[in-house]
């Protein structure tokens, strides 16, 4: 059952998928990923749909997995955190252009699936990390082919190894972000990208987007491969003492 934490909404030929957990950050919880995915699998023969966007509304993108969730997972049945992978292959065998709006911080996952995206804006406010080594994680998502591929190896390595966070202006010199606007205006201005992409000939914008993306299996392939090792480093006392001190953090 929606919970309203991910708001669902179509605009002349676009859906626009926002994500609204303003009280925890818009952490995504096992139940988002799965609105989500739903989202972006049913737009993908509905020919109403010409694109979609992501976006966390003003302020935030998002704080990345709930991480009480990672908490309350049951690491021998990992099948208990499979919704994320899901997402993950729901993003990776999308054939419709995406666009993602991100103001303020991105972090996790909501760095890595920027680069399953087709245009991304952010705002001069957005900053973006992968801060898997912090939590004594390693990457997910196809988070080692695709940064690499895109912003080079060592830029891949300062934000996945290092844990480092880019600002806008950084991660739009590393070529993951196209456009940096005003804080409060990347859904506006992600509108106006899908606005102009919707009246580009459908097919010709299908049949590029293939030719331009990683082919689906090959990122599924990795998918899997990163989400084994992921999982495995889950139950790993560095990750279990992260987790526990994020969650007393508060309380000390
Ligand atoms: C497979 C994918 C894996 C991943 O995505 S790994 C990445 C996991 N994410 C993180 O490591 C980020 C954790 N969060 C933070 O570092 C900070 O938060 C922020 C920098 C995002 C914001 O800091 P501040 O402005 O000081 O706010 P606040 O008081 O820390 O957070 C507000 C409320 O949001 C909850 N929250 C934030 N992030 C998460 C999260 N990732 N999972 C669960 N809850 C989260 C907090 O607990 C708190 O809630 P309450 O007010 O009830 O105490």
């Amino acid at each position: 059952m929606p919970n309203g934490n991910i708001i669902v909404a179509e605009e002349r030929g676009t859906r626009v998928i926002t994500l609204r957990r303003p009280g925890k950050k818009n952490a995504i919880t096992q139940d988002m990923y799965r609105e989500m995915s739903h989202a972006i699998d049913t737009a993908q023969n509905n020919p109403d749909i010409r694109c979609m966007i992501i976006t966390g509304g003003s302020g935030v993108f998002t704080a990345g997995d709930d991480i009480d969730d990672f908490l309350k997972a049951d690491t021998a049945r990992p099948e208990t955190l499979s919704n994320g992978a899901r997402f993950l292959y729901s993003l990776a065998l999308n054939v419709k252009p995406i666009i993602a709006a991100v103001d303020g911080a991105s972090i996790g996952m909501g760095t890595v699936m920027l680069f399953h995206c087709d245009y991304v804006l952010a705002s001069n406010a957005a900053t973006f990390s992968a801060p898997y080594i912090h939590l004594g994680l390693v990457p997910v998502g196809a988070a080692s082919l695709l940064m690499p591929n895109t912003m080079g190896y060592q830029r891949a390595f300062a934000m996945l190894v290092m844990g480092r966070t880019f600002t806008a202006a950084e991660a739009h010199a590393a070529g993951f972000v196209n456009t940096v606007v005003s804080p409060g205006h990347t859904e506006v201005e992600a509108r106006k990208v899908a606005r102009e992409i919707c009246r580009l000939p459908a097919e010709a914008v299908a049949i590029s987007r293939r030719l331009l993306r990683t082919p689906p299996e090959e990122l599924t392939r990795r998918i899997d491969q990163e989400t084994h090792l992921f999982g495995e480093r889950l139950k790993s006392d560095d990750a279990v003492a992260a987790f526990n001190a994020f969650a007393n953090r508060k309380k000390r």
